[in-house]
């Protein structure tokens, strides 16, 4: 599949023979076809050779074909192989478990194996809630998909999810210290789905579901919220309206737009736009449009999926009908959680002046941000080399971070509004700008003030069943 958009990157090795071509030749050529150099590295020299590694990206895949090809034609240079910088980095996988201790004796042998393990079985047998001192329990999350709606890719099969999935265990390490576990189960039945997540939980504080469609999704999330003691995320959902709300809050201040006055158009009203569209009611949105393939969702219509039945009661206060072209006249807000290129630049023009365009799917937005740029207010992707980057990646690892540290038996919406909140506040005002509305991933004050805000949150509202120190003012739980 060929992307438009974003920075493609390989490593050539060639072979040069020296005599036969100069080191410049081979630069101009690939300059030339659209490459630029980023690194150079010298693997072997001989007398009249030498081998080296040549480091190219280029915005598109084609002009790494067309610098291929012309490097092919250069007399006195041989093209040893190309290797594709982002698969070489996902070789064998990209995560890996590694014990806290060595085991260097037969003592430590039968401190962490028999005989002396059995004793801390017991102890657990004896009372369960010491799984979160002396298991992996209290700091491990279960990253879980079917594959199902994987990123806009759609169906790809569980196999094809693991890349993600291992992706998403990564950013929790990194960014929030949270040990998680990619699972890709092979089945899309719901009670099966349900089913092996229970059997799995005992080893887990937490359970992130992710890239499970909908409306599947809905029923597996909330089913497993009623039988489970552990947070339980559909991250897809809520990590991601968390996000966009956020992004919201400072957008709406960059443009001077209120919130309650904003119409605001919703396109895919699948997983996650169908939570991000709860949120913003919740946070006062009045008039909001759905929009899917079939057009805008309204009451007068009757939808085989209930939860459009549910949506359309609660949204759409005019009842207009259409297509997306149609209902974006005059919109202030486009959040699209839909697929790639469903957006085009004579929609945006006829939206309310300085609208605020969210394209949101993955790996390609709804519309390329460079074609909008001089006519939209603040624009925002769901992607990192864009400004702007609305990734549910902003909360999922505060929020489990915040969860785990507080042994929460839920994520409810007073942690996730303070989730928003945190998010929007790592932005100062005097920082504020259409490039800047919400912080990077990067900013190690994400998951700082998230897991503060969420922590509070969730002990205000009684679902923490254990008080982090610095929270202990009076009292514990
Ligand atoms: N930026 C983020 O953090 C983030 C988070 C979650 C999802 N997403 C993206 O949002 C998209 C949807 O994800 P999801 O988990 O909700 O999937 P989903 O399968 O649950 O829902 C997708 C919805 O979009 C609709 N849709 C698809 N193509 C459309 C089109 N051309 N016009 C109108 N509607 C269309 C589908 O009918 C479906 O209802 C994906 O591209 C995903 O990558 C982004
Ligand atoms: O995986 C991402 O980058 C965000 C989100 O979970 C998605 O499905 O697109
Ligand atoms: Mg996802």
């Amino acid at each position: 599949m060929k992307d438009t958009i974003g920075g493609k990157s390989i490593i050539l090795r060639v072979e040069l023979q020296t005599e036969a071509v100069h080191f410049g030749q081979l630069i101009t050529v690939i300059t030339e076809n659209g490459g630029d150099v980023i690194a150079i590295d010298v693997i072997q020299t001989g007398p009249n050779w030498t081998v080296r590694d040549i480091t190219v990206t280029a915005s598109e895949q084609i002009q790494l074909e067309a610098v291929t090809g012309a490097i092919k034609l250069l007399q006195g240079v041989k093209l040893v192989h190309v290797s594709d910088r982002t698969f070489l980095l996902h070789l064998g996988g990209k995560i890996e478990m590694k014990p806290k201790v060595p085991i260097q004796n037969r003592d430590d042998l039968s401190r962490v194996y028999t005989p002396d393990v059995a004793r801390v079985c017991m102890a657990i047998h004896e009372k369960q809630e010491n799984a979160y001192k002396l298991t992996i329990k209290r700091n491990t999350v279960a990253v879980v998909s079917d594959g199902s709606a994987v990123l806009g890719l759609g169906n790809i099969g569980p196999y094809a999810a693991m890349p993600v999935m291992e992706g998403k265990a990564m950013l929790f390490k990194q960014l929030a210290d949270v040990d998680a576990f990619p699972i890709c189960l092979d089945t899309q039945n719901t009670e099966e789905i349900i089913t092996t997540i229970k059997n799995l939980a005992p080893a887990f504080g937490g359970i992130n579901l992710e890239d499970i469609s909908s409306p599947r999704c809905f029923e597996i999330e909330e089913r497993l919220r009623e039988e489970l003691d552990i947070p339980v995320f559909h991250d897809d959902q809520h990590g991601t309206a968390v996000v966009l709300y956020a992004g919201l809050i400072n957008a709406l201040k960059v443009v001077g737009k209120s919130i309650h006055e904003a119409k605001v158009v919703v396109c895919g009203i699948g997983a996650a736009g169908i939570a991000c569209s709860n949120i913003l009611l919740a946070a006062g949105v009045k008039e909001l449009i759905g929009v899917d393939r079939e057009g805008a969702l309204v009451s007068s219509t009757s939808y085989n999926n209930p939860m459009w039945n549910w949506y359309a009661e609660r949204t759409n206060p005019n009842r207009l009908t259409g297509s997306l072209h149609e209902i974006i006249e005059g919109a202030d807000v486009f959040i699209g959680l839909s697929s790639g290129g469903v957006l085009k630049r004579g929609d945006v023009e006829r939206m309310a002046p300085r609208p605020i365009v969210f394209v949101m799917a993955n790996p390609t937005p709804e519309i390329h941000p460079d074609e909008i740029e001089d006519i939209a207010g603040v624009i925002a992707t769901g992607r990192s080399d864009f400004p702007n980057q609305i990734n549910n990646v902003l909360c999922f690892p505060g929020i489990f971070r915040a969860a785990l540290d507080c042994q929460a038996t839920t994520i409810n919406e007073e942690m996730k509004l303070a989730a928003s909140a945190a998010i929007a506040s790592v932005v100062a005002p005097q920082e504020l700008n259409k490039l800047y509305i919400i912080p990077s991933v990067f900013n190690q004050e994400v998951v700082r003030r998230i897991r503060t805000g969420v922590i509070e949150a969730a002990i205000r509202t009684g679902v923490a069943r254990r008080m982090p120190r610095e929270f202990r003012s009076g009292g514990s739980i």
